[in-house]
């Protein structure tokens, strides 16, 4: 099923009454909003990026490896496309809902801006908890799914990647899944696969990566020292182990990682190569010897460290903490770690931070470049992607760290200064107003 700018997506909040817990749409709008009274764009137009284009929700039945069947719930929302084909993950998660979908896919809208690629912006999930799920199970359902998308997606149309709960074999099974379904071999549908089938080297690593590169550029624009920085990360996957794991090659000192077990916490720093990530054992991160283990793993956001780097579910600094956020940076990893009114207030404390859209756009665009290696049936050198990448984030911070100078404003405010004049820029001339 098919909806257009569906019900569930009205605007419901507005900058002026903040209210918690928020939704990662109604925090996406506040943003957007607050963002825009900076620039002199059409109303029109803003009032155009709060709704996606279109939201598909389709049903996903699965037969159990018991015998039973089950029907889960699955969402592709695709927000805007003026920039190119619909870009962005899909989670499996049973927190996933429509209206985070279309938060998410509005997020990826600015992300693929900031970084100047050629993309717009989509996400889309499944409601289910993957760790219930046998490796058979996973791959049966990711394989409904891939047809149940089929008429929505395409290397021109919108291209999935993973997210929370999915990861590149994932990825190969949906690859393969809708190629069966078109007849020939179509890698370009999706990013993020291994690279034996059309996968980029560096992808996995790249969002941890980009993490890593804007917390050193963060750290050295606030006249902090690298060597010695000290670094909690909430999260030990994909993005956080990543990004911990770099950082503590580049001389920082890792001293707390989570995951949903809790924290461990280790004042000389820890052995960030030591512990698994989630790929490699999920739940393991409180298995590991450390001085001090925190059962509340949310603690860790209240560390006296330099950089915070949550790194694992959205709205997780919020109302109830943000006035005890005690790192200087906090770098986010996680997409919508911290809610509009948390942002105030972490303003108003002087803790800078630096926004999901330019830190964690590591991603996508590794993703960019999976996708041209695909097109071009060519493939990079690990070392080429890794420089690439560099480069792209680099050019970024620039970017960002310009208007943060020219206006005063937060890094938030300024990636969304620099997303939204490209993104208003193609539309006007497109000329997309009837
Ligand atoms: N993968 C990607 O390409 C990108 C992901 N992101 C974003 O980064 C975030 C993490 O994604 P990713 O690393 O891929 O996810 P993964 O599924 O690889 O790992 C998630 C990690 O977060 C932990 N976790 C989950 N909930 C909590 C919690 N409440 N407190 C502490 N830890 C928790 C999990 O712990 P446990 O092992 O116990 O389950 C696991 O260690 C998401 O917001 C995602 O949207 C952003 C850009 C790209
Ligand atoms: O690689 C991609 O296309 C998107 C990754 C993603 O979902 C994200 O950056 O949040």
């Amino acid at each position: 099923m098919s909806t257009g700018t569906a019900d569930t997506t009205e605007t419901k909040a507005s900058e002026s009454e903040p209210e918690e817990p928020e939704s990662a749409l109604e925090t996406a709008r506040r943003q957007l909003e607050h963002a825009a009274a900076h620039l002199d764009v059409d109303p029109g137009v803003i009032e155009r990026l709060k709704h996606p284009t279109t939201v598909h929700r389709v049903a996903v039945p699965l037969k159990r490896d018991d015998g039973s069947v089950k029907v889960y719930t699955g969402y592709r929302a695709q927000h805007d496309d003026v920039r190119g084909p619909y870009k962005g993950g899909l989670r499996y998660h049973p927190h996933v809902s429509e209206e985070e979908c279309v938060g998410l896919s509005m997020w990826m809208t600015w992300k693929c801006a900031v970084m100047d690629l050629p993309f717009g912006g989509g996400k889309g999930g499944v409601v289910v908890d993957p760790k219930q799920l046998s490796d058979g199970e996973k791959e049966r359902l990711t394989r409904r799914f891939a047809e149940e998308l089929r008429k929505f997606v395409g290397p021109k149309k919108d291209i999935p990647a993973p997210d929370m709960g999915t990861d590149s074999q994932t990825m190969a099974w949906f690859m393969d899944a809708y190629s069966m379904q078109e007849g020939e071999t179509i890698p370009g549908v999706v990013t993020g696969k291994p690279p034996v089938v059309g996968g980029s080297e560096g992808r996995q690593e790249a969002p941890g990566r980009s993490v890593a590169i804007i917390t050193r550029e963060a750290a050295d624009y606030y006249d902090l020292e690298l060597d010695g920085l000290t670094v909690a990360v909430q999260g030990y996957g994909s993005v956080g182990a990543n990004a911990a794991r770099l950082l503590d090659d580049w001389g920082a000192d890792v001293v707390a990682v989570s995951d949903t077990g809790g924290a461990i916490y280790d004042p000389e720093g820890l052995d960030t190569h030591a512990i698994p990530s989630f790929a490699e054992e999920p739940n393991a991160v409180t298995k590991q010897d450390a001085p001090e283990t925190l059962e509340d793993g949310s603690d860790i956001l209240e560390l006296d460290v330099d950089v915070l780097i949550p790194a694992a579910v959205g709205n997780v600094i919020s109302t109830e903490n943000a006035a005890d956020v005690r790192a200087d940076i906090v770098v986010e990893g996680a997409n919508g770690p911290t809610t509009f009114a948390a942002d105030a207030i972490l303003d108003e404390r002087d803790v800078e931070v630096i926004p999901d859209i330019l830190a964690n756009a590591g991603g996508v665009t590794v993703s960019y470049f999976e996708w041209l290696q695909d097109i071009n049936r060519r493939t990079w050198s690990l070392e080429e992607v890794n420089e690439e990448l560099e480069s792209e984030m680099l050019s970024a911070w620039n970017d960002v760290r310009a208007e943060v100078e020219a206006r005063d404003v937060t890094w938030r405010d300024a990636a969304y200064i620099v997303a939204l004049s490209r993104i208003a820029e193609a539309k006007s001339v497109r000329g997309l107003w009837p």
